[in-house]
């Protein structure tokens, strides 16, 4: 089998999604973006097609090497995030070639379902109260949102209150009927994050994400020994060689890598191990579209120490296109109470619906994330 041809369709609401061809009419699918650079990660894809038309899909791990370490400059989001669609469009091949799902692929699924948690609240806290009442309705019982605002890099005990008068609400509305994570999304500094985590303390969450930028990560350690709660990150970090540095210098409870920006499912069911070696849990990050869920899935039911996933149905980015409106087999996406079950068709186990995303991909919006400043001016972290 060859791979013949690929292309990409840049769809909203910022999704990318990418067709893998083959001499033999078997097609796979991938997901390969970084939200907010989709045209940059499109040129990369188109880089590496010449190299790729014309090889055997099936070599997935040499394709990954060659593509990964053919080129002498590696790694980061752009390019890892384009090594990972392709990767996961040809674990879609060889699933459909061999008739099994990617999980059979990869030894069978340790759970008959996964944990699942919904966002609430947009990229300024709000209305969260709202938002959980609502998704308890349908069964949700595990939410994540924004943890403050902008954030100074240091500030007021004010605005310290505001983002835990807000948690609080939540502990007092619900009680422990309910868990969330907190994403303080890279906008709290170092300094102000062990403020906020030791005044969080109380309300228990389930983890606090990117307690401070990933470029931060020194601090992980530290302020893991300043609080009692699970720390997270993994979203802003792209292959085995970032991650394998906060698993040495510990502080992290869970690793939350993106299957479309850290190399794929190839990659990241690499991360998945090493951090069970050091008992750390895996929660793939995904507030992405359909393709990118399948492949953090199959991860999910072949890792031991998988939690929690993300899923973007109903998130606040999602404006324009809903998790499962380019996919044939919706009922295949079967969410019950909090739980998501396996995708069991052959491949990733998602049949996209391609004249919609032709459709769709006619008006692609290049969406970008808003510049943020402070009061004075200053730029502040979204
Ligand atoms: O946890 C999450 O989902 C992420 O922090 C998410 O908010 C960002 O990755 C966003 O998609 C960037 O554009
Ligand atoms: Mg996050």
């Amino acid at each position: 089998m060859k791979i013949i041809k690929l292309t990409t369709y840049r769809v909203p609401p910022r999704w990318m999604l990418l067709k893998i061809e083959t001499d033999e009419g078997i097609v796979g699918w991938g997901e390969p973006v970084i939200e907010g650079r989709a045209r940059t990660v499109e040129a990369a894809v188109h880089e590496m097609t010449p190299f790729l038309i014309g090889q055997d899909p099936g070599r997935i791990n040499d394709l990954w090497q060659a593509m990964y370490r053919g080129g002498f400059y590696r790694g980061g989001a752009i390019l890892m995030s384009a090594i990972a669609g392709i990767d996961q469009a040809l674990w879609d091949i060889k699933g459909k070639l061999l008739g099994v799902p990617v999980y059979d692929l990869l030894g069978g699924r340790v759970r008959d379902k996964m944990k699942m948690y919904s966002w609430v609240g947009g990229d300024r806290p709000s209305d969260v109260i709202a938002g959980i009442r609502k998704l308890r309705a349908v069964g949700i019982d595990t939410f994540k949102m924004n943890g403050t605002e902008e954030m100074r890099m240091l500030d007021s005990a004010r605005a310290v209150d505001q983002a835990v008068g807000r948690i609080a609400e939540i502990r007092e509305a619900f009680g422990n009927e309910i868990e969330f994570g907190i994403d303080f999304h890279g906008r709290v500094a170092a300094p102000m994050a062990k403020v906020l985590l030791r005044a969080l303390e109380p309300y228990r969450p389930l983890f606090v994400e990117e307690p401070v930028l990933a470029e931060q990560a020194e601090y992980y350690p530290r302020l893991a020994e300043s609080t009692s709660i699970p720390l997270a990150a993994g979203e802003r970090m792209y292959s085995r060689f970032e991650f394998k540095r906060v698993l040495e210098q510990g502080g992290l409870a869970i690793l939350q890598p993106d299957l479309s920006h850290a190399g794929g499912i190839t990659e990241c069911v690499k991360i998945a191990a090493m951090a069970e070696a050091y008992d750390v849990a895996v929660a793939p990050h995904c507030p992405l579209g359909p393709v990118a869920l399948a492949a953090c899935l199959h991860l999910d039911f072949v890792s031991h120490n998988a939690v929690l996933q993300e899923q973007s149905m109903g998130i606040h980015y999602n404006q324009g296109a809903e998790l499962l409106d380019y996919v044939k087999n919706k009922d295949d996406f079967r969410m019950e109470g909090g739980y998501i079950a396996a995708l069991t068709k052959p491949g990733l186990g998602v049949e996209v619906d391609e004249e919609r995303v032709i459709e769709a991909s006619k008006n692609a919006p290049d969406w970008r994330n808003p510049l943020w400043r402070h009061e004075d001016g200053s730029v502040a972290e979204w």
